[in-house]
């Protein structure tokens, strides 16, 4: 097989992961250059933010622990406000993607560096990518200045993240590979990236069903996030994302969960047209094909696989059809509107691909 032509950016961003690795935060503040650090959170872990600022001591600014899903305008400009008031010169997200998303928007109005420490599997910590939604809109966009300077991953604080969030969020993280396994702008090392991500992941959700506060199977999902968002974070998403930022977007439905359903119905679609990575994903996951092998994992991991149980009308399903229609974006398979209409369909009654 030759190697086709391709291009490929590297970006500076600096790692840190491992068990226990959070206690190199003060060492990792520093190298940044930064002496006053707001830390971000959601409501519910608090707690683990401030514990954060302990460790920070002196250049801890303060604690803002308003994140939540999908960065309201309203809350990232109160965000930012905070931030300028106590003068911090540094944002440190712990949390999930909706935390990170927070240090996003605050770093693209002011530019301050983001000390990221996920601790789900979403995998914004390593794009470049921010979303905000205003007015019931989530614009998203592309910047480097919201490409968190530093990620700390730690698989220590995601023992905690409840089963059914650790499937959805890594099968979100899978679908960032897979697509990026198909993208029209792909190069040979984000699909090495993806492969092994997907296989990391694949491996791990099943033993973190079994035993929760496994640390190997932790560290495999945190490995495998780390380099599925990286794929994210450096080629072009598909239908896949597109159909998922629409059910999210306009039909309020969860981020993880949405994804995990979607898919399998999504890799049915473009089969045909992107044979190659269908064959990636499939040996990855030791399934016969891409989409039952993703559908299986989520199914028998305990994740919904029918849109109809995380509140989707069927009514619905045309116009999410629409919206999904309405700008044209690379993808293997031309969009064509009986296919995709019955695809939604499939997705609603969750039917095995
Ligand atoms: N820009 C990008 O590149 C990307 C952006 N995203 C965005 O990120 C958001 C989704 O991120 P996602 O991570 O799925 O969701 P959240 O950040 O909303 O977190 C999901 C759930 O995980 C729980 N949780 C997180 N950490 C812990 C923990 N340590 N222990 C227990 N529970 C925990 C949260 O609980 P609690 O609420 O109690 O804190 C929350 O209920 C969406 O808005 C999506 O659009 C996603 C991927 C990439
Ligand atoms: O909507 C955003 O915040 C940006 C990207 C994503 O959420 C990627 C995804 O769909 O997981």
């Amino acid at each position: 097989m030759t190697t086709p032509s391709f291009v490929y950016t590297s970006v500076p961003q600096r790692v840190v992961f491992g068990a226990g690795s959070l206690q190199h935060l003060a060492r990792e503040i520093d190298l940044l250059g930064a002496r006053r650090a707001l830390v971000l959170s959601t409501p519910e872990q608090r707690p683990q933010a401030e514990r954060v600022a302990d460790m920070l001591g002196a250049h801890a600014a303060g604690v803002f622990d308003r994140a939540v899903m999908h960065v309201p305008i309203e809350t990232a400009r109160e965000a930012r406000e905070v931030a300028a008031r106590l003068g911090a010169d540094c944002a440190v997200a712990i949390g999930g993607g909706s935390t990170t998303g927070l240090g996003k928007a605050i770093a693209l109005d002011s530019g301050l560096p983001i000390l990221a420490i996920p601790t789900t599997y979403a995998g914004s910590e390593m794009t470049p990518i921010y979303g905000i939604t205003e007015a019931g809109m989530k614009k998203t966009g592309k910047d480097f200045k919201v490409l968190p300077r530093t990620v700390i991953y730690d698989p220590e604080l995601s023992l905690g993240l409840p089963v059914g969030m650790s499937v959805t969020s890594g099968i979100n993280a899978i679908a960032h590979a897979a697509e990026g396994l198909y993208a029209v702008d792909s190069n040979p090392i984000m699909d090495l990236m993806a492969q092994e991500g997907i296989a990391a992941l694949g491996r791990a959700l099943p033993a973190i069903r079994a035993t929760p506060k496994d640390p190997d199977a932790r560290s495999d999902a945190l490995y495998g996030a780390w380099l599925c968002g990286t794929v994210l974070g450096n080629v072009g998403m598909a239908l896949h994302h597109k159909l998922c930022h629409t059910l999210g977007g306009s039909f309020n439905l969860p981020h993880a969960e949405t994804h995990t359903i979607v898919l399998p119905h999504a890799l049915a679609y473009n089969a045909e047209a992107a044979p190659q990575a269908m064959a990636r994903i499939a040996k990855a996951l030791g399934g016969s094909t891409a989409a039952q092998a993703v559908y299986d994992l989520a199914r028998d991991n305990g994740a919904p696989v029918a849109l109809r149980d995380i509140g989707m009308k069927e009514s619905d399903l045309d116009l999410a059809c629409e919206h999904a229609l309405k700008n044209q974006y690379p993808n293997p398979r031309p969009l064509e509107r009986d296919a995709i209409r019955a695809l939604l369909q499939n997705a609603w009654e969750g039917v095995r691909p």
